[in-house]
């Protein structure tokens, strides 16, 4: 049997009055797939989302969740099925962290303690203090608030998670840490997560999958070391590339992949054993030397085995 996808847009097209938001667009995401849209402003990337949850409704086109047609479901079902978190964050101002945390389980009929449960599990799950609980949404940073809206969405075990510009609002620094706790939580939680994103490094670091919109259009769809190849499209490839398209290709692609069996010089600097070529790079560059060990690894990462991996 051949798997079905988790989410399946086929052919649609949205106008808003005279504006084509999407044109005839086609996307298949997987069960466990990271998939990250990315495009300039205005191409239409919370439109391709919100069509997911019935927020956006197809002008042409079917679009199927879980193998079913979501125009035969009611929308508030649909909804309480699928997580949804956003920039805005959007918790409720009067409500405690808990009552928000809580908000889709209450809805689902969840017993208080099954409830209390859960919130405590979220908090310690997006590593937030367990006293924040009793707190009114005005008393937390940024960073805490869109935590708690990611813990919301995440209330009731959603299987699929819709994630719009969810880092936003956060310093680089905090925006970080938001990252490697999404990357964790989807290793460990194994969701579907649709992610819409301005940054094309967090397109790149978290997506298994990265979907470029330009005008309504998929302009591209691929592994993120496929964007950034040197074979690439140019516009796939400027946008994704943060100007410095080659080395963001290297930070995507494994250093254990240019191991040579010669062993590394004495002292030689040692990479982890999932540093990227652009780590190897970088560590070859600061030490001078013409080689660098890697962790448990008898051979070397050497200049010719990096820029080999061109070829
Ligand atoms: N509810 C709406 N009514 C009218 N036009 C809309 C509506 N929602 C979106 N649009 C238009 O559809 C197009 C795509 O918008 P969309 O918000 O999907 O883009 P986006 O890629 O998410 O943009 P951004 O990165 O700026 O958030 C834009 O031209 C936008 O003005």
């Amino acid at each position: 049997m051949i798997a079905q996808p988790v989410i399946a847009i086929e052919g649609v097209t949205v106008r808003f009055g005279g504006t084509e938001a999407l044109r005839d667009v086609t996307l298949h995401v997987n069960a466990g797939e990271f998939c990250a849209l990315v495009g300039p402003s205005g191409s239409g990337k919370s439109t391709l989302m919100k069509l997911v949850n019935r927020l956006v409704v197809p002008s042409a086109g079917a679009v199927r969740v879980r193998g079913r047609d979501v125009g035969q479901e009611a929308a508030p079902v649909l909804r309480r099925s699928i997580g949804y978190a956003m920039q805005s964050v959007g918790l409720f101002p009067h409500r405690t962290v808990a009552d928000n945390i809580g908000t889709v389980p209450r809805l689902l009929g969840w017993d208080a303690a099954r409830i209390a449960r859960r919130v405590e599990e979220l908090l310690a799950l997006l590593r937030l203090d367990p006293g924040m609980a009793t707190r009114l949404p005005r008393a937390l940073s940024g960073g805490q608030a869109q935590r708690v809206g990611i813990a919301r969405a995440l209330a009731a075990d959603p299987d699929i998670l819709l994630m719009d510009e969810p880092f936003g609002a956060v310093d680089p620094i905090t925006r970080r840490e938001l990252r490697a706790e999404m990357r964790r939580i989807h290793a460990e939680t194994g969701k579907t997560i649709l992610l819409v994103t301005h940054d094309p490094e967090e397109a790149l670091e978290l997506a298994t999958h990265v979907v470029v919109l330009r005008d309504g259009r998929i302009e591209a769809d691929g592994a993120p070391a496929e964007l950034v190849a040197p074979d690439a499209a140019p516009f796939v490839r400027d946008l994704l590339g943060g100007g410095q398209p080659g080395l963001r290709w290297l930070s995507l692609l494994p250093a254990r992949g240019a191991l040579d069996p010669r062993p590394a010089p004495a002292g030689a600097p040692v990479l982890a054993r999932d540093a990227s070529l652009a780590d190897a790079l970088s560590r070859l560059a600061e030490s001078g030397d013409e080689a660098v060990a890697m962790e448990g690894e008898a051979g070397s990462v050497r200049a010719e085995g990096i820029l080999g991996a061109r070829r």
